[in-house]
């Protein structure tokens, strides 16, 4: 794909007819952290405006903590884990009713849906999530999606929303990503420091940002800071999909393709979602060692990891979880997703497949990590 000017990209923003719009607690709260329901409503506005014109909106939204520590008692937003999950549970309903009325002074009608990490690798799980959002799209809904705080464990969760909206883009085959968040775009470096300049257009966010300083969080409420948001402008890019990332106060002109914000554009065609989700933005849980074939043998191409071709398990891990392929010199060759528990596997190691329907039973014999569930590095 030759690459796009920016205003061809802005245009393709402009035209697209299904959208994820992500927004930060950072958008969403005022100075104290607590949520403030008129930034939200004004947010609502853009969007509506959006679905009117016939477009079809996926909000990715944060918030949930912001809007249940107040009602809490706490003053501001909890450090700890346990205390966060009880923040998201009670602001999440909270969060969800302002949603609520808010659309509805458009005639527009909110789903909600709460995923976890695992939900996004698992296959069944993926499709189940895939199956409900485009059906929710075709009833005329607005989706709203959040990771499921409340029941995330936290070895695996986004923790941020970045990530987890460029995964939702992929799986509605998204025409655009818009993140909005507390700064209006990519700057040369923190927007705090003096001589932090904005970037307007990043025409391969795969290139190193040489000159650029990528920093976390701003306030004390957003999570991920211009990190995660460049990790899911980069999912999107390599998904086909271009990104606008600016403040939530110019959501209305994002997405209308105006001159606002930093654009990135895409750098290939769309890939098969999941798969390029696993490759990209999956943390392995624990790593398989290959021999000599099974390495070649992956490295091929349309492979499965066969237990007969590992000889090692290294982590802690549950069937469903990502983990890392290396070969014995450690050299790391594929990510997937596992079929096998890390406490089954040593059981497994060397073995073929019938030999493990034999020794294990027939539920056992399968693929360590199946050529779908596996992508190369
Ligand atoms: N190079 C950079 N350009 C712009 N913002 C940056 C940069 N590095 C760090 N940041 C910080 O990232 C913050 C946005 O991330 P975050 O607080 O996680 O927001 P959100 O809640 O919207 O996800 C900005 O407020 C800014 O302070
Ligand atoms: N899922 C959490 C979001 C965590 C968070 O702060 O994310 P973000 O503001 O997008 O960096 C919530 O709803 O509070």
């Amino acid at each position: 794909m030759s690459t796009q000017s920016q205003a061809e990209v802005r245009r393709a923003i402009a035209e697209a007819h299904t959208i994820v719009v992500k927004v930060g607690s950072s958008s969403l709260s005022g100075s104290s952290g607590h949520l403030d329901p008129e930034r939200l409503r004004g947010l609502v506005t853009a969007i509506a405006q959006t679905v009117r014109m016939d477009a079809r909106v996926v909000l990715v939204s944060s918030g949930a903590i912001a809007s249940g520590f107040g009602p809490l008692g706490f003053d501001a937003r909890p450090t700890d884990v346990a205390t966060q999950q009880a923040a998201a549970s009670v602001g999440q309903g909270l969060l969800m009713s302002h949603y609520e009325s808010a659309f509805s002074r458009y005639g527009l009608r909110v789903g909600q849906i709460l995923i976890t990490a695992r939900d996004t690798v698992q296959a069944t799980q993926y499709r189940n999530v895939q199956r409900t959002l485009n059906r929710l799209l075709e009833l005329g809904v607005v989706p709203i999606v959040n990771e499921n705080d409340a029941l995330a464990s936290n070895e695996i969760r986004f923790g941020d929303n970045d990530r987890l909206s460029a995964l939702v883009a992929n799986i509605v085959r998204a025409d655009a990503l818009v993140l909005l968040t507390d700064v209006d775009g990519l700057y040369t470096a923190p927007p705090s420091e003096p001589g932090a300049r904005q970037i307007h257009y990043v025409p391969n966010v795969l290139d190193a940002l040489d000159d650029v300083r990528i920093g976390g969080t701003g306030s004390s409420v957003g999570t991920g800071g211009m990190v995660t948001k460049l990790e899911a402008a980069r999912v999107a890019a390599v998904s086909g999909i271009p990104t606008v990332l600016t403040c939530a106060s110019n959501a209305g002109p994002a997405l209308m393709g105006d001159r606002v914000g930093t654009v990135f554009a895409p750098i290939k065609h769309r890939g098969t979602s999941r798969r390029l989700w696993i490759g990209f933005a999956a943390d392995p849980r624990g790593t398989l060692v290959a021999d000599e074939g099974a390495a070649k043998a992956i490295l091929g191409g349309r492979a499965s990891l066969l237990s007969a071709g590992v000889v090692g398990v290294r982590g802690e891990f549950s069937s469903g979880d990502p983990v890392l392929i290396v070969d014995e010199q450690g050299n790391k060759l594929a990510k997937g997703i596992s079929g096998f528990d890390s406490e089954e596997v040593p059981a497994t190691l060397g073995r073929t497949t019938a030999q493990l329907r034999k020794l294990l039973g027939a539920e056992y014999a399968h693929p360590l990590v199946h050529r779908d569930d596996l992508v190369l590095l």
